[in-house]
């Protein structure tokens, strides 16, 4: 019945006849003119590299033949387990990663492990294709001493298994977010269902609740909802947006109620500069500033930050001036690699288990567990706030081949009895069909590696040791696993291969939207003025504008505080004027 039904949903996209003036429609179809569907929901992702798999398409073997060594052993070989903190990085920079990754991705694979395939690791799962667990080795640092065997998860869908294409073609995988930066998971996919339940067609607002002194989006009304993990009766919110997964892991949670807020406040702020303007107009002219805010944090503030501004601007991702720049190919299609999001999950080996909250003025409260937060909105309730200035004074954990004990543990918190992140990361390298560690390495830097020896490039030596014991040959090495014994990118903090990875995707994304923000010659452009405040945002303005209670902040909240990045008030953080979109047949002088 459920293939059934995703048969007629996710193999066809249905595309109403574009119009190449009309702005960017919310479920991505004409984005590309000449191929409308493309840049839609269920489309297909490209590769970087041909598919590496195995007969049946079960995954690579190692080159001697042999199968590789299990995902956990390499995990547990590769990350210790511990906590260590950075001394540069915030949390709140992992929860915008994690919100940025989001809206490209989907749910669906990790809900059908949690939900509909829970049993992969009992009798059941067995003789079930769609079954893959992660299972334990005898001698496993933890769990020799604990009675667990084996952790359940599931195969990656893909059209194939959805019946949309022939069983026997190589596996495309299925992604429900369309693959552009459009704030998909927030607006959701579809305007109907935006009118319907989410548009107050007041002022060009969404609508939103008020619990607690704070403002929330719209909270489901039936007894059975998403949030699983809401400890009832004292836990009840739950976010009914146009995505679900809102309510999923923290970070996401966190900037789906705070761009929600940020919606809202664009919009009354061009509500009243211009109070001639219609709903329609002011809804999709604050849609459109605020993914170009957002664009403009991921890409000018998130990313130097993490990959280095000067790498950046080299390679082209960044531009120095601050005017309009058009890269825009039509032959390009608006799509995301396989590999992006795969290397993205590195993001996991620097994720801090242990959430750490504030008070306004920076005095410690308390602490929680932030698996345990995934699914459970309710308890933002009473705790967003001293989360909020939790994020941007706790520091992310430190890359060190360490990885946080409840990530590698406990990933799924009591959605699951044990749940090993990375061990998946590893393995869904495997079920996605990548190729071996060292062929990135050829298409990012040209080098090809032949021996262990030749890694001392990229990589110290006693990172190369433990590669070398737990892989028979240096072909075999999983890209995840290479990607955690790297030394850092220079001037960033990520690993050579994630920059080389995220680059490409970082410019195809620009290049392939013919919407993109930086553009002049897209429909309904920024005028150069409304461009140049655009280029003002930054999260430490978002949050002094929508986040509950905070009047300080450092300039660049996604690095810690201290010398060269003082907390100041948040009168001194530059802020965007709204009077660039003023419309002079509105009649009111700019007071
Ligand atoms: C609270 C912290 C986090 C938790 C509990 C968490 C949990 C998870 C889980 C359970 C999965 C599915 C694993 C699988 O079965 O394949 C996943 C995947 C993923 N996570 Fe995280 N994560 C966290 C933080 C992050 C961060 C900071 C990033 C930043 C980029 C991130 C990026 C990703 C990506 C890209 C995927 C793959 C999604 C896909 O391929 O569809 N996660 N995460």
């Amino acid at each position: 019945m459920i293939n059934y039904y995703l048969k007629n949903r996710w193999c066809v996209s249905e595309v109403i006849p574009c119009n190449p003036q009309e702005t960017r429609r919310l479920d991505g179809t004409c984005n590309n003119l000449k191929y409308p569907n493309r840049g839609a929901s269920h489309t297909p992702t490209y590769r970087l590299l041909p598919a590496h798999y195995d007969q049946d398409f079960e995954p690579r073997k190692s080159k001697s033949g042999k199968p590789l060594p299990l995902c956990r052993k390499v995990r547990t070989s590769m990350l210790a387990e511990g906590r260590v903190p950075d001394t540069e990085l915030t949390q709140l920079l992992l929860h915008f990663w994690v919100f940025v990754s989001s809206d490209v991705l989907s749910l669906h694979d990790t809900v059908n492990y949690i939900l509909w395939k829970p049993y992969c690791c009992q009798e059941r799962g067995k003789t079930d294709k769609g079954c893959i667990p992660n299972i334990i080795p005898e001698d496993d640092p933890v769990h020799r001493f604990s009675s667990i065997r084996c952790m359940n998860l599931t195969r990656p869908w893909s059209f194939q298994s959805t019946g949309c294409y022939r069983n026997d073609t190589t596996p495309e995988r299925i992604i429900t977010a369309s693959p552009a930066y459009d704030l998909s998971h927030v607006y959701g996919l579809s305007l109907k269902l935006l009118n319907q339940k989410h548009r107050s067609f007041k002022n060009g607002m969404l609508k939103f609740e008020v619990e607690n002194n704070m403002l929330w989006p719209p909270s489901t009304k039936t007894p059975v909802d998403l949030c699983l993990l809401n400890q009832k009766p004292k836990e009840t919110r739950c976010h009914d947006t146009p995505e679900s997964g809102s309510n999923s892991v923290l970070g996401l949670n966190l900037f789906v109620i705070w761009t929600w807020r940020f919606h809202n406040y664009v919009a009354s702020e061009l509500s009243r500069i211009n109070p001639c303007w219609s709903d329609d107009r002011l809804f999709f002219t604050a849609r459109d500033i605020v993914i170009a805010y957002y664009m403009q944090m991921f890409y000018y503030e998130l990313s130097p930050t993490l990959l280095g501004y000067e790498n950046l601007l080299r390679d082209g991702v960044l531009s120095p001036f601050k005017e309009f720049r058009d890269l825009y190919k039509e032959d390009l299609l608006p799509q995301i690699s396989i590999e992006y999001p795969m290397v993205l999950r590195w993001a996991h080996t620097i994720t801090e288990g242990v959430l750490k909250m504030y008070d306004a003025k920076g005095n410690y409260l308390n602490e929680t567990r932030i698996v345990d937060l995934t699914l459970r909105t309710g308890y933002l309730v009473e705790n967003l706030e001293f989360i909020t200035h939790g994020a941007y004074r706790q520091p992310a954990a430190k890359n060190d081949g360490i990885v946080d004990p409840d990530i590698s543990e406990k990933g799924l918190g009591p959605h699951q009895r044990a749940s090993d992140i990375p061990t998946s990361d590893v393995c869904k390298n495997r079920y996605f069909g990548l190729a071996p560690y060292i062929k990135y390495r050829k298409l990012c830097s040209g080098v090809e590696y032949r021996s262990f020896d030749d890694l001392i490039e990229i990589m110290d030596s006693d990172r190369i040791e433990i590669l070398r014991e737990v892989y028979e040959h240096v072909e075999d090495i999983d890209l995840m696993a290479g990607m955690y014994s790297e030394r850092y990118v220079k001037g960033g903090h990520v690993p050579p291969t994630l920059y080389c990875v995220v680059v490409e995707q970082m410019m195809r994304t620009m290049m392939s939207d013919r919407h993109w923000y930086e553009r002049p010659n897209r429909p309904n452009a920024f005028t150069r003025n409304q461009l140049l405040q655009i280029r003002k945002a930054s999260v430490a303005q978002m949050l002094c504008l929508v986040g509950d209670g905070v009047t300080h902040i450092q300039p660049h909240a996604f690095s810690m505080p201290g010398p060269g990045n003082e907390m100041c008030s948040c009168n001194m953080i530059e802020k965007i004027n709204f009077w660039a979109w003023k419309d002079p047949s509105c009649g009111l002088s700019n007071a």
